[in-house]
């Protein structure tokens, strides 16, 4: 294929699952060039040939013009300008075996990954900072409530670029942004990381009560308790002002506690009906991030030891195998 001689941006997605498909649909909306790394050559192919994901939003259908796919990353990266990071948490060090820091020397990195580097328990962005020695002003994080189900049917939606330089983040809020995705920037980085990992334990929570029985009023003083217990969090790892009652915070932990499409609820949901933690994977297909940060919220807490009755009951019904039953009802009394 010809090199391209232009100046748009081009942006090289990392990632073949939901949200990777349909942050290509929200850049094809744009003038830049996307290359979209699948680890799967057949992906890759069928993409080619069909100009759509056979896995996830097969109905999405990509711009071919647009978009070039690849199944080697060095190569997906060798032009770009920047790197979009949306692999699950637990799988990204592996889909970066081969890329080595020059690599990504220069450009703008973008994590959309809701989750931290398992065993290692630190922030996407710390790793990519420590790992690929990107300084902190070129790295982004794209928060917001957002499911990718949305995005494929050109719902409104709303997404929030966070950066340690905001303009660096507004620059690249414009291309993120299109007629049915308005995106802004901010630059409380960390804040919006911890708010988007630990909203997933929350939803676990959610779908967990609603699994058995629990109603929307039980959940509407869950969702407050768990918004209480977020901000502890938060303030005791990075003090600092921010309203978290803007959507990149409380908007998240609304749409993926109450939405259908969430996956760390459905994942939730299943286990408090009474699947093990095994059949309920298999079943799902996709990944619930909540399922691996839990472990290591609860690992980095044994630092801070904020109070987290929320995410203690999630920890021990999901590695201790303790009931979720006698688990929400000891949460009960801790209500307010
Ligand atoms: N889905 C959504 O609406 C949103 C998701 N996010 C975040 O985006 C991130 C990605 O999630 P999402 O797209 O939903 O995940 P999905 O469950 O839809 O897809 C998982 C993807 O991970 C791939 N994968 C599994 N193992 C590896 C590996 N070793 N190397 C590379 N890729 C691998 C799978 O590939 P294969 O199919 O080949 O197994 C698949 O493409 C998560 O952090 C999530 O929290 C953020 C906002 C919205
Ligand atoms: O982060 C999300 C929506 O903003 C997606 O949440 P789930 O992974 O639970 O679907």
């Amino acid at each position: 294929m010809k090199p391209d001689t232009h100046s748009s941006p081009i942006i090289t997605v990392i990632g073949g699952g939901s949200w990777a498909t349909a942050i290509v649909k929200i850049l094809c909306e744009n003038d830049v060039h996307i290359r979209w790394w699948l680890r799967n050559i057949e992906d890759v192919e069928y993409i080619r040939k069909f100009g759509h994901n056979p896995n996830y939003l097969s109905d999405v259908q990509i711009n071919r013009r647009k978009v070039r796919t690849f199944y080697q990353l060095p190569k997906a990266l060798e032009d770009a300008t920047h790197v979009i990071l949306a692999v699950p948490a637990a799988f990204i060090q592996d889909a970066m075996k081969d890329v080595r820091p020059e690599d990504l020397q220069g450009k703008v990195i973008i994590s959309a990954i809701k989750g931290l580097i398992p065993n290692e328990n630190i922030l996407i962005t710390d790793w990519v900072e420590s790992a690929f020695s990107v300084p902190k002003g070129q790295i982004c994080v794209i928060a917001g409530p957002c499911h990718a189900e949305e995005v494929a049917l050109e719902k409104q939606s709303y997404l929030t670029i966070a950066s340690t330089d905001v303009l660096q983040a507004a620059h690249f809020a414009k291309m993120m942004s299109c007629r049915f995705l308005q995106a802004h920037a901010i630059k409380d980085i960390y804040g919006v990381e911890y708010c988007a990992v630990m909203k997933n334990v929350i939803a676990l929570a959610c779908g967990i009560a609603h699994g058995l029985n629990y109603g929307d009023n039980f959940q509407a003083v869950l969702v407050s308790n768990s918004m209480q217990e977020i901000q502890r969090f938060v303030d005791a790892i990075n003090p600092m002002q921010r309203d978290l009652m803007a959507s990149a915070y409380l908007g998240d932990l609304l749409v993926t506690a109450y939405s259908q499409f969430s996956r760390n609820r459905t994942f939730g949901n299943m286990i408090g009906r009474g699947y093990s933690v095994k059949s309920a994977q298999v079943e799902m297909n996709m990944i619930a991030e909540g399922y691996y940060a839990i472990k290591s919220i609860f690992a980095i807490n044994k630092q801070y030891q904020v109070n987290m009755p929320i995410s203690k009951a999630v920890y021990r019904i999901l590695y201790e195998k303790a009931s979720p039953a006698s688990e929400i009802q000891k949460l009960k009394a801790q209500l307010r």
